[in-house]
């Protein structure tokens, strides 16, 4: 092995901190910049003889009051090493992908770390370039969050699916339990909707489903209301502070809403036109105060309303139809 003498060593030492993949900048205890690596010359469109000698806050004046500055000054002070997370500062110093002037700042981590020379005092600035990582973890949590909305949307229809109507309706009959409100909901079904899929076929009825459900969703107006797909071709609203004699009138404007909207429907069919059934029940202290009872009896509405004749609606405690 050749000897390598001392000047050689420190060469190499400079040419190596040249090439270290993250900005290294070291401060005298003036905050006087005594080196400035390659890294960063790109990245801050700076040579390192233009800031040599330089206080790094005249350099970068905004990091003035900074958590950076705070850790420089502690380094120097006390001998305090500090690290600055990307997530609590995101890019204090304004540096850019390497020839791009106007494009957005890199993401940065930081590590502030302290040493002495003899009596001297410096301190070490090393930032690392994160903006993948941030990058990364930004996709992760877009996909996260289409992943969540897409599992409480029916796939066919495109509004709430079983899940989210179950979730809503414990939300709100909660709700309703708590604040001593109203709560309605409505179960809804597609009147002979097997004589139109016999007649139309399978992929007319699902466009028949869509338009249904879009029609339904429609007719709800208020931001906490739910129209969802209960199953098949079944729908469900949740309509909270809305009353029994409200939802009644509800269901009927949603009801004559699907029949004014003239689909034609099989011969077999009840009704010339697709047209609806609908059961209503509404929260109610002494009796319907759990999801399940509440589910019960407005499908029993939603039965009568099928056995009165199909194209009407039921709501819980009516005569039952002959
Ligand atoms: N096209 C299509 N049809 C469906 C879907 N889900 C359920 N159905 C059909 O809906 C029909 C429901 O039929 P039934 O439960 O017998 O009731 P109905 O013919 O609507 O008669 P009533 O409810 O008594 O008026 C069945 O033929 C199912 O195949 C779907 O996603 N797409």
């Amino acid at each position: 092995m050749i000897p390598i003498d001392a000047d050689t060593a420190t060469d190499l030492s400079m040419r190596a901190l040249n090439l270290v993949n993250s900005g290294i900048i070291v401060l005298d205890a003036h905050h006087n910049i005594v080196l400035w690596n390659g890294w960063m010359v790109p990245r801050s469109a700076r040579a390192a003889a233009r800031v040599r000698e330089r206080s790094l806050f005249e350099v970068f004046p905004e990091l003035r009051g900074s958590r950076v500055e705070a850790a420089i000054l502690g380094a120097l002070a006390d001998g305090t090493s500090t690290a600055i997370p990307q997530t609590e500062s995101r890019a204090p110093f304004p540096l850019r992908e390497a020839g791009s002037f106007d494009g957005p700042r890199i993401e940065q981590a930081i590590t502030v770390t302290p040493f002495r020379d003899g009596e001297q005092r410096f301190c070490m600035i090393e930032i690392r370039d994160v903006s993948g990582t941030v990058e990364r973890e930004k996709r992760l949590l877009d996909h996260a969050e289409s992943l969540r909305a897409r599992s409480y949307v029916d796939g066919l229809t495109g509004i709430a699916n079983r899940r989210y109507f179950d979730v809503a309706l414990d939300r709100e009959l909660r709700r309703a339990q708590r604040a001593k409100g109203e709560l309605s909901l409505l179960l809804i079904d597609i009147d002979s909707f097997k004589a139109y899929n016999d007649h139309f076929g399978h992929q007319q009825g699902d466009t028949c489903l869509t338009t249904v459900a879009q029609a339904l969703a429609a007719k709800l107006k208020r931001p906490a209301d739910v129209a969802a797909r209960y199953g098949g071709e079944e729908f469900a609203a949740v309509l909270p502070d809305t009353s029994l004699e409200q939802a009644r009138l509800h269901a009927n404007a949603i009801r004559e809403h699907v029949a004014a909207l003239a689909l034609p429907h099989a011969p077999a069919a009840h009704w010339p036109m697709v047209t609806l059934s609908i059961g209503v029940a509404s929260f109610d202290r002494a009796r319907l105060r759990e999801v399940p009872a509440l589910i019960e009896a407005a499908d029993k509405a939603l039965y009568a309303a099928k056995r009165g004749g199909r194209n009407r609606v039921v709501v819980d405690g009516d005569t039952p139809a002959a």
